[in-house]
């Protein structure tokens, strides 16, 4: 053990180096504060390596081919050659940096930030221990992430050789078949990256519907994508026992059917990771979901959480705008995190994309067929299943959800409206230009406004 007259200190110390960390760091080093950022794996964390970018980079290649395929001209251009899967993979390889983080561990200390490799954990207020090291910081801000969820399913938990989003985008070959548990988000855009590379995927989840989080034509329009993708749903079936059968992976669904394949991927949600970090020595006990917070994110007294840990929003947007928040506090301007305008994406074919509230007082949806810019982009529109719904309290937008291309992208305009609380007259005096996607928000505010007149 350290003795005290030879223990570090810093302003801040970040336990946990994902991409909510990292920018915590850094953005306290920009203030002026000595940090110091401890990670035990990568630099980079889940998002970087197991999450986002390998999970985006694997759907890419069907995406694209998806889209020439629909376009007079660009279809003709290729032939019917499926996707090189083993190119595919190397671009994972290439976009996750071979697992290696000397690229982001550079970049964070040249903002100035130092990287202390190892185990942390709370040792009291103010005190940090890295693999038996004792350091003492001003704050300590906890952002460890999370871990995935393996459900109570006889037999789950023991088998070996299951997968989960860590081996699913780090894979090497590509299954056969493989039986994806949980219609979530991970469920969802794996399912598809992999059915479009190949592989033959069952898709089960207890809900009657993928993305059963979200209102259901948006997954309605997603579940008919998968099927068209050849993805065969098992839906209204909670998995009930998980077993080996020789080379088979066989997951008994409720209904008494089985699904089988050569894996099976546990896609059924995410747990906190508090275990062995030290909580119980400043006094916080966790819930189930996380590390509860307070609208600064603050859980004690120089005490901070955020990310996945928190439980709140298990997003990376979501992650960094906490640690910006977090980073504000510690840096003595006072700021509240502020959800109303969380936007939740899913980056399947088509893509799916909502903000805000679900449902509302009023409602418009306009179908992306009836927009110029569908005619144009695809010969598909006639049967393309993109939409656009915006929800409003009368007054202005409090809620939106899409699906269609790019629609992640352009439904933003709807977050900066809900999130800078725009009223609906000045909405409809927004210029969108011609031909766009954007035009279908325009018409959705027309059908708000048609509605408020007549109301
Ligand atoms: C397959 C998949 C796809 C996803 N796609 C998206 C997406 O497209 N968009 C999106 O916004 N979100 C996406 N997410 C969610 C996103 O990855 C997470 O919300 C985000 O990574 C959370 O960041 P975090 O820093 O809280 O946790 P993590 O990224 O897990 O980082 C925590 C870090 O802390 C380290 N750590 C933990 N405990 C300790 C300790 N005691 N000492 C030292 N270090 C420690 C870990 O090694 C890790 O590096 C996806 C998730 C998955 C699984
Ligand atoms: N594009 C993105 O932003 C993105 C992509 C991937 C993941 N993420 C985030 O990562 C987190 C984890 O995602 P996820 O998809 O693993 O979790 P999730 O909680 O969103 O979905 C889990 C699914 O598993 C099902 N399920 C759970 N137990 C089951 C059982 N025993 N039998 C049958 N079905 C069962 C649930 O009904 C649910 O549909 C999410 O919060 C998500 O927002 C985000």
């Amino acid at each position: 053990m350290t003795s005290t007259d030879t223990v570090r200190g810093y302003d801040v110390i970040v336990i946990g180096g994902g991409a909510p960390g990292l920018h915590c760091a850094e953005t306290l080093a920009e203030g002026g504060a000595r940090v110091a950022v401890v990670e035990r794996e990568l630099v980079g964390g889940t998002s970087a390596y197991w999450g986002c970018v390998p999970s985006k980079t694997l759907l890419r290649p069907g995406d694209a081919l998806a889209a020439v395929r629909n376009v007079p001209g660009a279809a003709e251009a290729v032939n019917g050659t499926p996707l090189d899967a083993r190119a595919a993979l190397a671009w994972r390889d290439f976009m996750v940096t071979a697992y290696d983080d000397h690229g982001p561990a550079r970049w964070i200390r040249e903002a100035g930030v130092d990287v202390l490799r190892g185990h942390g954990r709370l040792a009291g207020p103010r005190t940090v221990d890295v693999d038996g090291a004792r350091y003492r910081a001003g704050h300590v801000v906890v952002a460890t992430g999370s871990d995935p969820a393996v459900p109570e399913v006889r037999g789950l938990r023991e088998l070996p050789g299951i997968w989960t989003n860590r081996e699913v985008t780090a894979l090497t070959e590509l299954p056969g078949r493989l039986v994806v548990l949980g219609a979530g988000p991970v469920g969802v855009e794996l399912s598809q990256a992999l059915a479009r590379l190949g592989t033959a995927v069952v898709l089960v989840d207890r809900g009657d519907r993928v993305l059963p989080g979200e209102p259901r034509p948006l997954s309605e329009a997603v579940g008919s994508a998968l099927l068209g993708d050849g993805v065969e749903l098992r839906l209204r079936r909670a998995a009930t026992s998980a077993r080996i059968d020789g080379a088979e992976y066989v997951l008994g669904l409720a209904d008494g059917t089985a699904a089988r394949g050569d894996r099976i991927l546990v896609a059924t949600g995410r747990r906190p990771r508090v275990a062995r970090i030290g909580l119980e020595t400043v006094g916080i006990q966790a819930r189930p979901r996380g590390i509860p917070v307070d609208e600064r994110m603050s859980c004690g007294d120089g005490l901070w959480a955020i990310g996945d840990v928190t439980g709140l929003w298990p997003f990376t947007h979501a992650g960094q705008y906490q640690a910006r928040v977090a980073a504000a506090n510690i840096l003595g301007r006072h700021r509240t995190a502020d959800y109303a305008a969380m936007p939740r994406v899913v980056f399947s074919d088509p893509q799916a994309a909502a903000v805000g509230e679900t449902t509302g007082e009023f409602t418009a949806t306009v179908p992306l067929s009836g927009v110029a810019r569908t005619a144009t982009y695809t010969r598909a529109y006639e049967a393309h299943p993109g939409f656009v719904t915006l929800v409003s309290d009368g007054r202005r937008l409090i809620g939106a959800y899409a699906v269609g291309p790019d629609a992640v992208e352009w439904l933003q305009q709807a977050t900066l409206a809900i999130r800078a609380r725009v009223p609906l007259p000045v909405l409809l005096d927004v210029v969108q230009p011609f031909p766009t996607f954007s035009e279908a928000l325009f018409q959705a505010l027309r059908d708000l406004e048609a509605q408020l007149t007549s109301a």
